[in-house]
Formats: C-alpha cells, structure tokens, sequence
C-alpha cells in the first residue's frame, strides 16, 4: 500500500474516532437524564397510586391508574434501554471501529460505495451514511464472501449484483492503524495466521473479522428449520454457532429476544467458555444449559438420575463387572431408532388397553381407585386421542374431587379441626380469605393478579348470598378452607398428571420378551434383553434412573401426557450433537415444537455409545424435519492445532477423517516413553515448567478417566506442581492455567498445551475408546505431548513414526 493511501486511511480512522467521541459526549447527558426519571418514577411508583379494592370499580380504577404509571415507566425504561446500547455500541467501536473495507459498485449505477464494517453499525449524524456497517448487515456479507470481481448478496428487496473494486482489512488496536493487507483472497489468510497464532484464552473470543466463507454460509441461513454442521474438530463450528445466535439476533432484533435462544452444551465448563462471545459482540448472552439439567428438571425429585458422566465412567471402567455386556446393549438399544419406534407403537397400544393409574388417596383412604380411573378412560370414544382421554380423565378426577370436598365438609376429623382453631387462627383463616384482594407480587402481574382477585370477589359475592346469616356463612367458609387445604395436594397432584402411572408404563415395557413384541409390535430384541428388564426394572424400583433411561422415559410421559411444551423458544442450538441419540432429538423436538435447531457436531468425536452421525445421508436427524426443511454443511479446515497436530490427530481415525490443517506450523508431537509412573510424573511436572516457561498459559493434563485425572493430579502435586487445578464434572468455570481433566470433560474447549497423561496400551486399546483418545489430543493448539510406560496405544502404534518426535527416557 502506498504511503499516501496509508496517509488516507489513518486520516479517516482519527475522523471516525473524533465522531464517535463527539457522539459519545452528547449521549452520556441524556443517558444519566433519563436514567434518573426512570430511578424516579420506581421510587414514586406506590406515591402515585391509591390501592382502594372495596368494590370491583374501585378496584377496576386502580388497576388502570397502576397500569398508566406502568406504561410511563416502560417507555422511560425503552428510551434508555436504546440509549444504553448505543451507548455501549459506540464505546465497543471506539478502540477499533472497523476491521474490514469493500469498495462495491452497483451495476447500473457510477457510484462507488466504500463499505467499511465493524462489530457494530455508526450512522453519521443526519442518519444518512453509514461510516461504519455492522458486520451482519446483507451488504457486508460480500466481505466474507467474495474476492474482488463480480459479486451479489441478498438484500431484503433481492439479490443486489455488482463489482467490488477492493477489498482491504485493518487490523487497529486501541485506536491506532497497525496493519492494512489488501486481500485477493476472501479473507487474507495473514490476519487469520496472526489471530491464530496467539494463546488459548479462557474465553472463547468473537471471530468476525475473519470468519470464513463456509462459516459465512451456517451463520447466515435463515430459511432452514434445522441446520446441521459436521465439522473436524477445530473447525470452528462452536464459534460459527455463537456469530450465528448474534446474526440472527441482529436481523430480528425487532422480534426476537436473546432468551428465545438455548444453547445445549456438552458440559458446565464449556458453558463459562463461551460465555464472554455474545456479549462482546455487543448482545445479550443466550439460555445455557446441559441436556442433563434439562432431564433433572423435568423429573423434579422423582428419581435419582444417573449422569452421562458417570454413563461413560461406567463404560470406561466396568469392563470386567457381570452385567457389562447387557448394559452396553441397553445404552446401544434404548438409544436407537427401533426403541423409539417401539415407544411410539407402545403408545398406540396404549389407546387401547393397558394404561396404568395411580390410585388418588387421602391419608390412609382410598378416594378414586385405579380401576375406576382405567374404567372411566377407556369408556372414552377410543377415536379421542391418548393424551385428550388423559386431559378428559383429568377433569373427571376434578370434578370427582370437588364432589368428595363437598361431602368431605360434615366430616369428623373436620370437626375435630374446627374445634381446636383459637381466636387467632380463626382471624389468620379469614385473612387468607381476603388475601386475593390485596396486590402481592410485582406489577408487572398486575393483569393477572387483578383476574384472580375478582374472580375471588365474585365467589365471596355468590357464597354471601347463599348464605344465611354471618356465623353460619363463617362455619361454613372454614370448614370449606380447612377440607381445601388438605385437599390441596390431591388436586395439584391431578392438575401435575400424578395419576397417570408413568413409571408403571415405562416397567409394564421391561416384563418379558413376549410381552414387548405384542405391545409394540417390534420382531427383534436386542442381545441380553432379559438382562435388561431384570436392570431396568429394579432400578425403577428402587426409583432410579439409569441415563441411557431418562429421556426415553420422558418420551413417553410425553407421549401419553402431552403437556411439557416451550414455545416461547426459538432457537436451539446444540454443540457436541453427535452425542446426543435420536432419542433425544426426538424429546427436544416435541419440548420445543417452535423451535429451529443448529445442530453442531464431529462423528469423529463420539464418545458416547449412544452417539447419532450427523453426517450421514441416512442420518436420523435429516429425518427429524425432513429433508425439505434440513441444510447440512461440512466444515473441513482446521483452525485449532499447528499442521503438525492435526496430521497427527488425523492420523488416529481409520479413514483419516476429513479434515484440512490450516498452514500455522509447529512443532512435530513429542511421545515419551518412561519406566514407570514415578517417572512420568516427574517428566510431566518437569515437561510443565518447561512450557510455562515458554509462555503457554493455559495447560492441560488430560486422563482418561475421573480416577484417573485424581491419581494424576495427586502425583503432580506430590511432584510440585504447585498451581495444578483438578477438573471435575462439578467444576463450572473454565480458567486459564495448568489443570488436570478427564477427556470427555474437555470436549468443546481448547489449550495452549496437552499432555496425555498415559498413552499406553492399557489406557486406550478398544475401538470405543478411540475416538476419546483422538478428542484429548485434538484439544492441543500450539504443542501436545504423548506418555507411555508401556506399550502405546495401538491408535500410535499403526501410526507412521514421521508424524512424531520419540524421546527416549530413562
Ligand atoms: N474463522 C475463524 N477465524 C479465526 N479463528 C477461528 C475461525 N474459526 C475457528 N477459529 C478458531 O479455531 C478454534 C477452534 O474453533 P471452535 O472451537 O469453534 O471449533 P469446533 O469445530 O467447535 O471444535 P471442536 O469440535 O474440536 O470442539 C478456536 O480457537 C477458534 O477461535
């Protein structure tokens, strides 16, 4: 670039910060005004107001004078909500207000636009140009997509053909112009080597200035209802997910809110790693969550739920335990596309005989027997569908209720209650009978608050006119209170479904072969299956819940209850995906029926026995929604590791995977063979300080199991590794520094270093466990390091030696 250009280009850069500051100023003013009126008017709120609730127009007209304070208050808090975050928006431009430039002529037209884009959009003063456009605004995707020649986007009224001249990116750096590169590539791979250079954060950062074309295409697809990116590991499908929540968030902002988005992550830890990205891309951070606080939720106290770590622990360590083969079996079968079917077959069964109820009792009586309930439900025109006859059943069992309250009344044990409330409680009894009237919670109930209340009014209204004189109308309110609050958790326990035998259901499954082929019509079992029922059924006995359980058990609460659905959620988004069975795909589909999904993924890395291939023509997800409603990307560049770790990794799949180093070279992997575990210790603490002192800062030794990440942490310390953090399922934060971490809870996220801790033969040998041996090492950036005792691991030993460094020890 010549000087002059330069020249032309720092002066813009000064313009636009002086801009930006001028428009600062003149914000913060009116920022700090209205945030006081808003602070005021909270204060004020109840000043403004008179509760009055005597009658229903006195009360109607405080509900509208509390609602006129409250429409005040939401603009206030609407105007400087806008303010905030153009507020916030310019503070994120101002140390580097853009990274990239197009020159775009339109066809037909003489005008040469310069574009240049930023992480958010700068409007000059008259709101006429545009000194700086938001990264996902349609013209700026010509930036990510094109080189220079002939290009067109997609702008809301059509395709928009043209010629960009030039295209250019910056990098600038608290305020100053440090680097321009002109690039005939679509995003010069020199930034992406200085970005890519650098240390693993704790944080996953933002990659927009160099997001890549195929990347470009998964962020902004907007027409499918479901998205599916099979990538290598390091390809950045994580990152391609976390602009695409912003993307979307940013074309709909007036609709959609950031809550409407659910990030499903693979664990807590990689919940803190992502954390930081949307929020500084200038947007609020979406729901986070893990599959299993989702099916903990859902089964509220019911059940002792097994975890998916303590799943893969079982299947890492149990080898030589009698009933391992059958569990196998049963994780590989209840996770299958044939339970599934079977479950829904079942269901049908179900609509014509079978249904198993709970008896509704009060104490030690029996009110509503189970045979009554299943007499009642399958009385239902059998054309009603399951889950209506269970709503229909539902408001029977009401209604029964209502009358066994109403009879319940002359009761003695009634009696008995009403003879021993003293003076206070017969006061405390009325008030709860007032306490509809009253305002309790936030205003923003208000609404329904109101409708309750004079509903409440309208029923004390009725009753005082039936009643005959005061003291009879009293007796009879409290004897009706004392029968209704017992009678309490009978009715929330209809209004939940209780009744409904859900565990029986899933049992009555397990009883024997014969009976399974008739109830779900299903011709093959799977191997050990009398094993499995024997499993399955005492566990549910004993109340638990065996993970490759849980959601097929949900799956048929859903099926026979149909009553868990969020439609409030927009988006899901589920990173790991090829961890996830079908199963649960299906559960995720009829939670969320409103819902897209972005399902991220890498066969390579299924770890699980359950694990669903994303990629595949035949994949049961492209079914879930079709394959009309389905896009699928393959991502195949790997931005993670040096060429060097990734040949390596690549090397540990039978075909290779696919998967295309980025060219950041480094050094070759190290393997080190040692005596024994004293050794390698000493060698891994040693190995450590030497990488601390080369300045890596995040470092991970990682074993192959719980145990076995406790035994290594231990000898470390033992050894002096002084700052050494131990990494369990109940961590929550992902920090920098040198920790020690089972593999599979290191999915997802990234370090500067890896060690392996043992790489021998007796860690990783069977097939199931290669694709976690590949996972560990593939979490390595910049250098990972492979220890043996023993013989390695045959996923090594077939390698071709040129792949490695051996150094010989001891
Ligand atoms: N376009 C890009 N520009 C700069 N860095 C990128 C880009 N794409 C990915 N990266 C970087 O590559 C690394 C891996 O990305 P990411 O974690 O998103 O990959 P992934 O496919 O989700 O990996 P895995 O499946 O192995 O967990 C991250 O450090 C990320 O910042």
């Amino acid at each position: 670039m010549s000087k002059m250009e330069w020249k032309q280009e720092a002066e813009r850069l000064d313009l636009i910060k002086t801009k930006l500051k001028q428009r600062l100023a003149g914000l913060d003013p009116q920022e700090a005004g209205l945030h006081e009126q808003v602070n005021e008017i909270r204060r004020r709120f109840w000043e403004e107001v008179t509760v009055n609730a005597n009658t229903a127009e006195d009360f109607e007209e405080t509900f509208y004078t509390i609602r006129q304070q409250e429409a005040v208050l939401v603009e206030r808090e609407r105007s400087h909500g806008l303010l905030m975050q153009q507020w916030k928006n310019m503070n994120r431009l101002l140390p580097s207000p853009y990274f990239g430039r197009i020159d775009f002529q339109e066809t037909g037209t003489d005008l040469r636009e310069q574009v240049y884009i930023g992480v958010s959009s700068f409007v000059d003063e008259d709101g006429m140009n545009f000194l700086v456009y938001d990264w996902r605004t349609p013209i700026a995707s010509l930036y990510y997509d094109y080189s220079p020649g002939d290009v067109s986007f997609a702008a809301p009224g059509g395709d928009i053909a043209g010629a960009m001249t030039l295209k250019r990116q910056y990098q600038i750096r608290g305020g100053e112009l440090q680097h321009v590169f002109d690039s005939n590539v679509t995003i010069g791979d020199e930034l992406l080597q200085q970005v890519l250079g650098k240390g693993a954060d704790t944080q996953m950062k933002s990659i927009v200035s160099t997001i890549q074309r195929d990347q470009n295409a998964i962020i902004r697809n907007d027409v499918a209802r479901m998205v599916i990116v099979q990538g290598a590991a390091g390809s950045g499908k994580t990152s391609a997910a976390m602009q695409r929540i912003a993307y979307l968030l940013y074309k709909h902002r007036q609709t959609l809110k950031a809550d409407q988005f659910v990030l499903f992550s693979p664990n807590p830890i990689f919940g803190s790693y992502v954390a930081t990205v949307l929020p500084e891309l200038g947007e609020e951070n979406m729901q986070q969550t893990t599959f299993q606080e989702y099916l903990a939720y859902w089964l509220d106290s019911t059940f002792t739920l097994e975890d998916p770590f303590d799943q893969i622990e079982y299947v890492l360590t149990r080898e030589s335990e009698p009933g391992y083969e059958a569990r196998l079996s049963a994780i590989a079968y209840k996770a299958s596309e044939d339970f599934l079917r079977a479950l829904q077959n079942y269901a049908t069964w179900l609509g014509r005989e079978g249904m198993r109820f709970a008896a509704i009792r009060f104490e030690d009586r029996e009110l509503i027997s189970a045979e009554r309930m299943h007499a009642q439900f399958y009385g239902y025109d059998s054309s009603i569908r399951l889950t209506n006859r269970v709503v229909l059943l539902q408001e029977w069992l009401l209604g029964e209720l209502t009358a066994l309250e109403d009879k319940e009344r002359d009761a003695q044990w009634v009696q008995d209650e009403m003879n021993y409330l003293d003076r206070e409680q017969y006061e405390r009894a009325h008030e709860e009978l007032l306490k509809n009237y009253r305002r309790e919670e936030g205003i923003f109930d208000f609404a329904e608050q109101y409708v309750r209340a004079l509903d409440t009014l309208n029923k004390k209204v009725r009753r005082a006119e039936e009643a005959f004189d005061i003291a009879e109308q009293e007796e009879e309110l409290l004897r009706r209170m004392i029968v209704e609050e017992r009678f309490k958790p009978i009715r929330r326990s209809i209004k939940r479904l209780k009744f409904v035998d859900a565990r029986g259901l899933y049992a009555q499954l397990f009883a024997n072969e014969s009976s399974y082929r008739e109830m779900t019509g299903e011709p093959q079992m799977p191997a050990h299956w009398p094993e499995i029922c024997k499993r399955t059924r005492a566990k549910l006995d004993r109340q638990e819940l065996d993970y490759e359980d849980a959601t097929p058990f949900l799956l048929l609460k859903e099926l026979v209850e149909g009553v868990r659905t969020n439609t409030e959620v927009r988006h899901l988004v589920i990173d790991e995906g090829q961890d996830y069975s079908v199963f649960q795909y299906a559960y995720l589909k009829k939670l969320f029926p409103r819902a897209r999904m972005t399902v991220l993924g890498d066969f390579g890395q299924a770890i699980f026995t359950q694990a669903t291939n994303l990629s595949d023509a035949n994949s049961p997800l492209v079914r879930l929604y079709g394959e009309d409603e389905t896009c699928s990307y393959r991502l195949v560049r790997s931005y993670r590791s040096t060429r060097e770790i990734v040949e390596f990794t690549m090397a540990l799949l039978p075909d290779g995977g696919e998967i295309i180093p980025f060219e950041r070279n480094g050094r070759k992997p190290l393997i080190v063979r040692t005596t024994g575990e004293e050794e390698r210790t000493r060698r891994i603490a040693a190995d450590i300080s030497a990488l601390q002192s080369e300045g890596f800062g995040s470092i991970a030794v990682i074993a192959k199991t719980a145990a076995g990440s406790r035994g290594a942490y231990e000898a470390l310390k033992a050894r002096g590794c002084e700052s050494l953090r131990l990494i369990t399922k109940e961590s929550v934060a992902f920090e920098s520094g040198v920790m020690v971490i089972p593999a599979y809870l290191a999915k997802g996220v990234e370090f500067d270093a890896v060690l392996i801790y043992d790489a021998s033969a007796q860690a990783y040998s069977r097939e199931g466990e290669r694709k976690l041996f590949y996972t560990a090492c593939t979490r390595a950036m910049h250098r990972l390091c492979l220890y043996a005792d023993a013989d390695w691991t045959p996923f090594i030993r077939s390698m071709d030696p040129n792949l490695y460094l051996e150094e010989k020890f001891g």
